[in-house]
């Protein structure tokens, strides 16, 4: 018998994170949109390196920012914007200029299988307005302008074909063309969120049309939900459940609800006695900037460690790509998504489907930490590392035979005074991170 929420709070925290989320680990975030055709934005740090002042805002990493960066009127993307489309070109004309002409929704999704992905989650709107799907509550969308499609849909449609999870992000509480005062600071972001009822119920009107739409198996609000529309949010969260009985919310509501928590670079916390998500760009931005070449985004053995001590504490990975404003996928980042497919190809009977070991994580040296999940009954014992051709560790509390589940790692495994010793001779194909089960 299918549950039915009530629009309360007290109904909502009664849903349980759906089994499909816990046991899925990897997904992938798409930033496409307006912000994809001038691709820039200065390379300076990640999310939480330095704090969200001026300097953060006025050199923003974040190409999917750039509307802000143009309107602070000064900073590294303003000289950018007036060099090369010139001081009076106004952002809402690159709403004609993004046409998505080499686009195949199917050839991605079939990508992002390969890459050994659950679940995907593709911005519907950003901070700057602009809708990937034909909103009826403006005509400032892809259907009506630019690539004249349902991207939302299309995407939707190729995904799930695939037989992968369809989530969609929605920027709830920021939206440019409502109230655009430059932002400077996180005060600035949270004052200059549209702070007006109309736009509340713009919000909410267009969150009921994305859910009866395309029913989304992650619903991904970001930054935060308007305050004149906390009150729509029992309503909206019971439908959106009651519509999607294995959705997902994540905790970016005001901090009034949540499935899970997230993590954003080094940005916010996670606990593993509850799930979260960590999402980062291959870069330092979320939307496609063409200045980070190959050599700029996380390397693929990293991209690997990320998703290893992710999970082994309770997360799931939302790794970020940015397609070009042609639809096409830049080749560094294809690269690192099919290294993770192949990765999880040989070790992801330690990844999917597992759980959080009550062995916590052991960090050796900065480069060498060993990792635990568990699954069916079997411990799983992943060792990483990073830019070691060999490593020897002693895992105290273990005794029994190790397997190592990719075939070309050769590796001894010994029994010592109150553990095992793992000497991993060669890594094989497995980047660094060789997984062991233990019976
Ligand atoms: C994690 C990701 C969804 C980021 N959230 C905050 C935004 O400001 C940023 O552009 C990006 O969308």
């Amino acid at each position: 018998m299918k549950k039915r929420y009530a629009s309360t709070w007290e109904s909502l925290k009664e849903h349980q994170v759906p089994k499909w989320y816990e046991d899925g680990k990897f997904g992938i975030f798409i930033h496409w949109g307006l912000y994809s055709v001038p691709a820039f934005a200065p390379q300076t740090w990640e999310l939480g390196e330095v704090p969200p002042d001026e300097t953060w805002f006025s050199n923003n990493p974040y190409a999917e920012w750039y509307y802000n960066s143009i309107n602070v009127g000064y900073g590294p993307s303003y000289d950018y914007h007036v060099q090369k489309y010139g001081k009076d070109f106004k952002y809402e004309q690159f709403a004609d200029m993004w046409k998505a002409e080499k686009w195949n929704p199917a050839e991605w999704a079939r990508l992002f299988k390969k890459a050994g992905a659950e679940y995907v989650v593709l911005t519907t709107k950003h901070h700057d307005g602009f809708c990937l799907f034909p909103s009826e509550y403006t005509d400032y969308n892809a259907w009506r302008r630019g690539p004249q499609r349902d991207i939302v849909g299309d995407l939707t449609d190729a995904v799930r074909e695939e037989k992968l999870r369809m989530g969609l992000y929605y920027s709830g509480i920021v939206d440019w063309t409502f109230a655009d005062d430059p932002i400077l600071n996180n005060e600035d972001l949270f004052h200059t969120a549209s702070p007006t009822f109309a736009y509340a119920d713009y919000a909410y009107n267009q969150s009921m049309e994305l859910i009866d739409r395309y029913a989304p198996s992650v619903f991904w609000n970001d930054i935060g939900w308007p305050r004149q529309g906390e009150q729509n949010l029992p309503y909206l969260l019971s439908h959106y459940y009651n519509t999607v009985e294995d959705g997902v919310v994540n905790d970016r509501f005001n901090d009034l609800f949540h499935d899970f928590t997230t993590k954003e670079y080094q940005s916010g916390s996670a606990n593993r006695r509850e799930k979260w998500e960590m999402c980062r760009g291959m870069g330092l931005s979320f939307g496609y900037n063409a200045m980070e070449s190959d050599d700029k985004i996380i390397s693929i053995e990293d991209a690997i460690s990320l998703l290893v001590s992710t999970v082994a504490n309770n997360g799931n990975l939302l790794l970020n790509i940015g397609p070009r404003a042609d639809g096409t996928i830049p080749e560094e980042q294809e690269k690192r998504l099919l290294a993770i497919g192949e990765w999880l190809r040989v070790n992801g009977e330690a990844i999917y489907g597992s759980r959080c070991s009550s062995r916590e994580s052991i960090k050796y040296t900065d480069q060498i930490q060993v990792h635990f999940t568990e699954r069916e009954g079997a411990l799983y014992v992943l060792i990483d590392a990073k830019g070691r051709s060999q490593v020897a560790v002693t895992v105290p509390g273990l005794r029994g035979n190790a397997i190592p589940l990719d075939p070309e790692v050769d590796a001894e495994i010994t029994a010592v005074d109150g553990g095992l010793c793992f000497t991993v001779k060669n890594f094989g194909s497995s980047q660094n991170i060789a997984v062991f089960r233990l019976n």
